[in-house]
């Protein structure tokens, strides 16, 4: 069975690394340069710096090379997902599809799996999600993420194909609960990046953890997920990892709001687009996301971090 990724960016690289130790992965790359960079050094420079990648990843800024492959891992961030799947629908329409985006459609409010069934409803789609920094994948690091198909077999059968022995997949058919987790933690990421930022401290961090998971399951539970995968790797999982390390871009760019700094716009940060995107499926839904709605204030520079956590103390007291 041949693998392909589409996109190779930091993820889409490390996720070709990561199975090519396993069996033959195409890479494909929008960027003819990124492409001569892997084929004459065995790097990503750009993306995954002094990361020996195997020969068993071929990298080709051929789409059309993609043909031979039965699975396609979809590695582009979340906004750009829809514009791949349309340019290249011809190929990929009736393939097996994992997208490996975290983030929820600005214009749609859709997650990746749903952006592919509307687009290419003769392709499977799947969604590997979960937490993981691409580092270390790359390096073949142990980890553990999520593969959520709703067609149970065809989801046991990509858990089979995706698995290595650095690399174990557990697998769902929850789909929403999947997307929703990955999508979502990254927006509390930058709140409490913000907090730790400015100084305000670990517990302040703990609180919008915990608050931040409980405005998960409000909306997971609005949307038909189920509960237990927001508490599994995609959900309670990666918001542990990214709510805590600096590794994470959307954890930084909310220290860099917290101190003050500036932040480069062309680092990929799922969590701004999507705090918008779920701000306004709340207000929608009258669903209750203060927190989600505090980033939106804060990354649009309506509100102070210092008002807006001022504003969350003092709304009033309930119940946990
Ligand atoms: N970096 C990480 O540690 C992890 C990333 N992810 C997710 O993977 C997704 C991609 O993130 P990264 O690879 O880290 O981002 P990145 O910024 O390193 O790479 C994105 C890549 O997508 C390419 N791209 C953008 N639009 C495209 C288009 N229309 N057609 C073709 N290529 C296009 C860019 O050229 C770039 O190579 C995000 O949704 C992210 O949340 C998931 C787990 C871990
Ligand atoms: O999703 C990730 C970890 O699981 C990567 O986080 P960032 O996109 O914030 O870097």
């Amino acid at each position: 069975m041949t693998v392909a990724v589409a996109g190779s960016g930091a993820f889409g690289t490390a996720m070709a690394a990561a199975l090519a130790r396993k069996g033959p992965v195409i890479l494909w790359s929008r960027s003819a340069d990124q492409v001569a960079d892997i084929q004459a050094n065995r790097c990503n420079s750009a993306r995954l710096p002094g990361i020996d990648l195997p020969e068993g990843l071929s990298a080709t800024a051929d789409f059309a090379a993609l043909r031979t492959a039965e699975v396609i891992l979809l590695a582009v961030p979340m906004q750009q997902l829809r514009h791949l799947l349309t340019q290249h629908g011809d190929l990929l329409m009736d393939r097996r599809l994992v997208a490996c985006c975290k983030g929820i459609e600005l214009n749609t409010g859709l997650g990746p799996v749903a952006v592919i069934a509307e687009t290419l409803p003769a392709a499977t789609a799947a969604l590997l999600t979960g937490p993981s920094f691409a580092a270390e994948i790359a390096r073949g690091l142990p980890t553990a993420l999520t593969l959520a198909c709703a067609d149970a077999d065809a989801g046991e059968m990509l858990q089979q194909q995706l698995s290595t022995p650095s690399l174990r997949l557990y697998r769902t058919t929850d789909t929403t609960g999947a997307e929703l987790g990955g999508a979502l933690k990254n927006v509390i990421a930058i709140a409490c990046g913000a907090v730790i930022g400015a100084g305000l401290g670990n517990s302040a961090r703990a609180a919008l953890m915990t608050r931040g998971y409980a405005e998960m399951l409000r909306m997971a539970a609005a949307l038909g997920a189920r509960p237990d995968t927001l508490a599994g790797l995609s959900g309670f999982g990666d918001l542990t990892l990214t709510c805590t390390s600096e590794q994470s871009r959307n954890y930084r760019l909310g220290l860099s709001i917290g101190r003050g700094d500036d932040f480069d716009p062309s680092i990929t940060v799922e969590g701004a687009a999507t705090a918008r995107a779920v701000a306004a499926s709340a207000q929608a839904r009258g669903i209750d996301m203060p927190i989600t709605k505090s980033v939106v204030a804060l990354l649009d520079k309506k509100q102070t971090l210092t008002e807006l956590v001022s504003q969350l103390l003092t709304r009033s007291l309930k119940e946990e």
